[in-house]
This record gives structure tokens, sequence and C-alpha cells, in this order.
């Protein structure tokens, strides 16, 4: 199978002052259609930065990214914003919602910056709010509402251009039990509509919910997949052995 984004010896090196600080130092990964993926790793091993590469949001210092054959390097600023717009769809730790606009506004902020006429982008809204369950409070503000329910607006702003690929930067970090739980089912039925997905997570737990693990340590990465025939409660102690092996 084709991969729908692949990365190539992708290096990423921020300076702070005069000094330059490696952060990814030649990492290939790659994202199949369909995949549920999960990034893990420790503090500062370059999570976030993976995930703003893979989506278009930052650019390697060397290193090749392409996202459905498309270089992203090769791109300049205009065509990466229509890239980001058509093909993914971005949920962050803390929502970034728009505080002065409606729960509804926010979604539909998103969708007006794409071509689909305003009436359809309104209708998808609609359905979008109904999926992760915040219909009844599309004309709250942010502010108006919990952290879960923000957090499923910021799902469904990320699906309103129905994206190929959704980037997910610790999206239940900010949520209690209950509300991390509810967060990763919807993940599970995003998921099942056929949506791939990349989250990075702390959590072993929500781990075992994705088909594999790509674990980030010194810069590049290692991959674990869950065995087919092991059952979902024997995951979680798979994976533990294996992150302990790598120092977790
Ligand atoms: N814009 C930046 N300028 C300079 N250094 C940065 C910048 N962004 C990230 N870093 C540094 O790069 C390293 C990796 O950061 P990143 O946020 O990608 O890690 P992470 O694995 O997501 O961490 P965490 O799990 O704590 O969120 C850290 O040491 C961080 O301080």
């Amino acid at each position: 199978m084709e991969a729908l984004l692949t990365a190539v010896n992708v290096k990423k090196t921020y300076l702070e002052g005069t000094r330059r600080v490696p952060v990814i130092g030649g990492l290939d990964f790659n994202l199949y259609p369909g995949e549920y993926v999960v990034v893990m790793g420790s503090s500062g091993s370059g999570k976030s930065s993976l995930l703003y590469l893979l989506g278009g949001m930052d650019t390697p210092c060397a290193g090749s990214i392409q996202i459905g054959g498309g270089k992203l390097e090769a791109m300049d600023e205009t065509k990466r914003a229509l890239m980001r717009r058509e093909r993914i769809g971005f949920v962050f730790q803390d929502f970034n919602l728009v505080p002065h606009l409606s729960l509804l506004e926010n979604i539909l902020v998103a969708g007006y910056l794409g071509t689909t006429s305003r009436r359809a982008v309104r209708e998808r809204a609609r359905e979008l709010m109904a999926l992760v369950g915040i219909e009844h409070l599309a004309d709250r503000r942010p502010a108006q509402t919990s952290g879960g329910e923000q957090q499923r607006c910021a799902v469904a702003r990320a699906l309103i251009n129905d994206p190929d690929i959704v980037l997910a930067d610790e999206p239940t970090g900010n949520l209690n039990g209950a509300n991390s739980r509810t967060m990763l089912d919807l993940f599970d039925t995003i998921h099942g509509r056929g949506q791939t997905l990349v989250m990075v997570t702390h959590e072993p737990a929500a781990a075992c919910r994705a088909q594999r693990v790509a674990y980030m340590a010194d810069g590049s990465i290692e991959e674990f997949a869950f065995p087919d025939h092991v059952a979902s409660e024997g995951r979680e102690a798979l994976l533990l052995n294996w992150l302990s092996e790598r120092g977790w």
C-alpha cells in the first residue's frame, strides 16, 4: 500500500540565541491510509515538533516530508496553507478555540476558509457537532462550556474540511478521566469512519487504542506494532514492557 504521508531523514534544529539545539536528527516515518498511530516519548523528545512538521505547520531543516505525493519542502507558504486546510486536521492539547466566537462559529470559520459553499459547511458543522455530542451547545462561547466540551468542539473543527489526516497533540492532556475516555472513544469513532490518525500521548492505556506506537528518543523513532493475536487486555502489559526496555 502506498503511504499517505512519508518523512525521510527529517532533521529539526532550533536556535536558542546563537546556540543550535538539535531536536530531530534524521527521522524516517511512514503513515498509511486508515492507520491509527500514537507518538510517545519522554518530555522534550520532540513529539510536538514532529507533529508540527508532519502537518506542514513548521518546516524541517533537512529531509523530505510528502503528503499524498506532494513534497512539503517544495511548496511556498500559500501552497502549504492550502494543503493544510484540505488534508490536515489539527487538535491541540489546550483546544485553541477563539474565545469570542460560539462553538458553532469556531467550527464554521475553519470551514469557510475552504472552497465548499457556506450552506454545505453549515450542514457539515451541525453533523459534526452531533457526532461529537455538543449540538445543544452551538451558541455557547468556549468559556461557558467544560474542557471536555471544548475539546470535542476542537475535534469537530479539525474535521470540518474532511481532512485525510487528523493530528492530535495530547488531546486528553487537559481532560479528567471521564472526559479523557470520551475523547478516546471519539477518536475510535473517527478512525472507524476511515480517517487516518496520529495522536501524541503520555498515557500507555490511551496508546493501546492505536495500531502502533512511534516512540521518539534521541531525535529518531522506534516503532512498536501491537500483534493482532493479543486481546485488548494484554496490550498494555506488552507496551509497558517494550517501553521500559527503552528507559521510558
Ligand atoms: N520554537 C522553539 N524554539 C526553541 N526550542 C524549542 C522550540 N520548540 C521546542 N523547542 C525545544 O525542543 C525540544 C522538543 O520540544 P517538543 O515540544 O517537540 O517536545 P515534546 O516531546 O512534545 O515535549 P512534551 O512532552 O514536554 O510536550 C524541547 O527541548 C523544547 O524546549
